[in-house]
Parts: structure tokens; C-alpha cells; sequence
């Protein structure tokens, strides 16, 4: 398996820049995803990396070969670059069976029958079809045309596996287990792989780390983990899911004794502390967001929690894995989740507190 990078890498159309001098290294077997809004110019950038589109700046290279040179006028075919490619669509041929479609790309090859039979059945064996090698392909279930196109991305035995949206026409319960199957498959074969999605529970899930785009330009690279809890801005912290951001002003700031800096910070009505990546002066101006599974709401008066507000319930909301509650506070109504065996009337006074590592500050 190969590495893919991308230096100053650029896609102009016209007057529009749809990728702006992206730079990004993907170490050998790992998985990185691609995620942000629609039109941010994730689709984009996985097709220069398969050859399909040109990059207008910059350089691409798959392991130490370089695919693409703008400047130097360089560009390798997709059909010689070694990827395997899988799409939304999953482009299976109805009209033939299994097996014929694995075989697709070996047979255009003119690869001897032998070598063809060996291949597509590895490949078929890998996401566990080999059973249904003969069947025609419109006789199978979303979830199973979908990993027969996996596999015929595999037969090649790519350095790099490329993937667009390939979960986003199975319903939700499908998905997450063809995810959790395909991030088995990937760690299992060690496979390079560059997927692209919109959808942050699935970027999350599967990938080692996960770029977050916006505008062409790449936000903020990191483990899901780093992503989720210690976005670099609060364009990134709005980006996944609906977390409590609270404007605040820094009081005082330290050492942690870590990686990161503690905060005294102070908001409309309330105060606390929390932790930053940098160091920020006194007086400055903060976000502090909270996500709202890490707050926790109180008899009012019964401060537990390094962070707290007073405030009212105004609304419950029965989900069924939690229950959704919001209270009005004098800066703004916070959003907890809560679990959803516990019951709060509407109306009563509460204190929701967070413990200092669920609040983390970013500069406005
Ligand atoms: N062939 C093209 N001609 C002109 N503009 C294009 C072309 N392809 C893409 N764009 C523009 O480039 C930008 C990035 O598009 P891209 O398809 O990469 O976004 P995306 O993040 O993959 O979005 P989506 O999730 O909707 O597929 C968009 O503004 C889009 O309109």
C-alpha cells in the first residue's frame, strides 16, 4: 500500500476555486476522510487524486511517484495510477452476474481465465460474497450490491482505495454496519484509503483522521477524537452536531500542566473555568463550547462542576436514547442531553454544570 500527497494542490473552474491549496499527507494504510458541507470541494479533491479531474496547482503524488505536476504539465491517466474506486452509485452492472462484474476490470485487461477466477474470488471472499459469485446482480440487497463493488475496487489489488459517499444510498441501519464491516476490511488489509462524506457520525467512525473542509480550504486535520473535543475554531465546533457555544471573556490564564491551558473565563451571568490549546491573554475574547451530552442539570443551587449556570427548564423533549432538555439561562438557553430516564418539569429552577475537560475555548 502507498502513501498519497498533496501539495499546494488547487481546482480552478473558471473564475471559481472549488480546492484552494490544499496540503495533505496519507500515510500508508491509513484511512482519511473528507468531510464538509456540500460544494466545499471534497468530491474534487478525491477526483484529482484519481485522475479524473486536472489539479490547477500544485503536485500529487501515490507513494513516491509523482501523478500530477500543474507546473511541469504532468499528469498520469487514472487508469495507470493503481487506485481502486468506488462511487454513490455503485455502478454494478445489472445485466451481469457477481462474479462477471468483479471480473469487469481484469477481463477489459485481457487477463488469463485462471488468474481472473483466482483474483475475483479472493476479492469476493474478502467481503464475504463468494456464495454469490453466480447470482445476477439485481438479485442482491443494497447493502451486498455495495460490497460487490468493494470488491471489484479490491480485485486490482490497488495501492489506494478511493471512495465517494459509497454508504449514502443504504438506509441508516445498513450503513453503519457496512461502515463498521468496511473499517474491519480496511484495518484487516491494511489498506490506503481516501472516503469522502457530509456525514460526521460515519467520518467519525471510520476514520484514523478526519480533514474538515470549508471553501476549498482545509480547516482543521485530526484523530476524530482531537476533532470532536478540541476544534481549532468555532467554524469546526459547529460543525459536529449541535454544541453549546458561549461567548465569555478570559480572566485568567496558566499552564496546565499538559498540552493544553487552563481558563478562568467569564460570560453573562456566569463563570467558570475550562482549557484552550494556546495561550490567550487576559481580557480576550473567547467561545467556550460545551457539548450537550457533557452537561448535566441539578437541583438549583447544587453546583457540581467546574463550570455552572442558573437558569429554567423550558422544554423536555422525549428522543428515545436521551431525552433533550433546554434551559434558559440569562447568557442563553443551553442545550443538555440528558438521559432519557430522567424527568424534569417544565418551569423549574436548575443548575447545569460541566466539569472543566468538556469546555473547551477557542479565540473569536
Ligand atoms: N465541472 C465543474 N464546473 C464548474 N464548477 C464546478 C465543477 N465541479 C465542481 N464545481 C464547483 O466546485 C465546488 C466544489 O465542488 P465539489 O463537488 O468538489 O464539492 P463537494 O464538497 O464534493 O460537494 P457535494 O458534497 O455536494 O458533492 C462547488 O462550488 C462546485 O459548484
Amino acid at each position: 500500500m502507498a502513501s498519497v500527497t498533496l501539495e499546494n494542490v488547487s481546482r480552478m473552474y473558471g473564475a471559481v476555486t472549488a480546492v484552494d491549496n490544499v496540503n495533505l499527507k496519507i500515510k500508508s494504510g491509513e484511512f482519511v476522510t473528507l468531510l464538509g458541507p456540500s460544494g466545499c470541494g471534497k468530491t474534487t479533491t478525491l477526483r484529482m487524486v484519481a485522475g479524473l479531474e486536472k489539479n490547477t496547482g500544485g503536485r500529487i503524488a501515490i507513494g513516491d511517484n509523482v501523478v500530477s505536476d500543474s507546473e511541469k504539465g504532468y499528469f498520469v491517466p487514472s487508469e495507470r495510477r493503481r487506485l481502486g474506486m468506488v462511487f454513490q452509485s455503485y455502478a454494478i452492472w445489472p445485466h451481469m452476474t457477481v462474479f462477471d462484474n468483479v471480473a469487469y476490470p481484469l477481463r477489459i485487461r485481457r487477463r488469463p481465465d485462471k488468474e481472473i477466477n483466482d483474483r475475483v474470488m479472493n476479492a469476493l471472499r474478502l467481503v464475504e460474497m463468494e456464495q454469490y459469485a453466480e447470482r445476477p446482480s439485481p438479485a442482491l440487497s443494497g447493502g451486498q450490491q455495495q460490497r460487490v463493488a468493494i470488491a471489484r475496487a479490491l480485485v486490482f489489488e490497488p495501492e489506494v482505495l478511493l471512495l465517494d459517499e459509497p454508504l449514502s444510498n443504504l438506509d441508516a441501519r445498513l450503513r453503519t454496519q457496512m461502515g463498521d464491516d468496511f473499517r474491519a476490511l480496511q484495518q484487516r488489509l491494511k489498506i490506503t484509503a481516501l472516503y469522502v462524506t457530509h456525514d460526521q457520525a460515519e467520518a467519525m467512525a471510520l476514520s484514523d483522521r478526519v480533514v474538515v473542509m470549508h471553501g476549498g480550504k482545509i480547516l482543521q486535520v485530526g484523530a476524530p477524537e482531537e476533532i470532536y473535543r478540541r476544534p481549532e475554531n468555532r467554524q469546526v465546533a459547529a460543525f459536529f452536531g449541535t454544541p453549546n457555544l458561549l461567548n465569555a471573556t478570559v480572566k485568567d490564564c496558566r499552564p496546565n500542566g499538559g498540552q493544553y491551558f487552563k481558563l478562568s473565563v467569564e460570560g453573562q451571568g456566569w463563570s467558570g473555568d475550562c482549557h484552550a490549546a494556546t495561550e490567550m491573554p487576559k481580557g480576550a475574547d473567547v467561545t467556550v463550547m460545551v457539548r450537550p451530552e457533557n452537561l448535566h442539570v441539578r437541583d438549583a443551587g447544587q453546583v457540581n462542576g467546574d463550570l455552572s449556570w442558573s437558569g429554567e427548564v423550558s422544554q423536555a423533549i422525549f428522543r428515545g436514547s436521551h431525552r433533550s432538555i433546554m434551559v434558559k439561562t440569562p447568557a442563553q438557553t443551553l442545550h443538555v442531553e440528558a438521559s432519557s430516564l430522567s424527568n424534569v418539569d417544565i418551569g423549574r429552577p436548575v443548575t447545569v454544570a460541566a466539569p472543566v475537560e468538556a469546555a473547551w475555548a477557542v479565540r473569536n
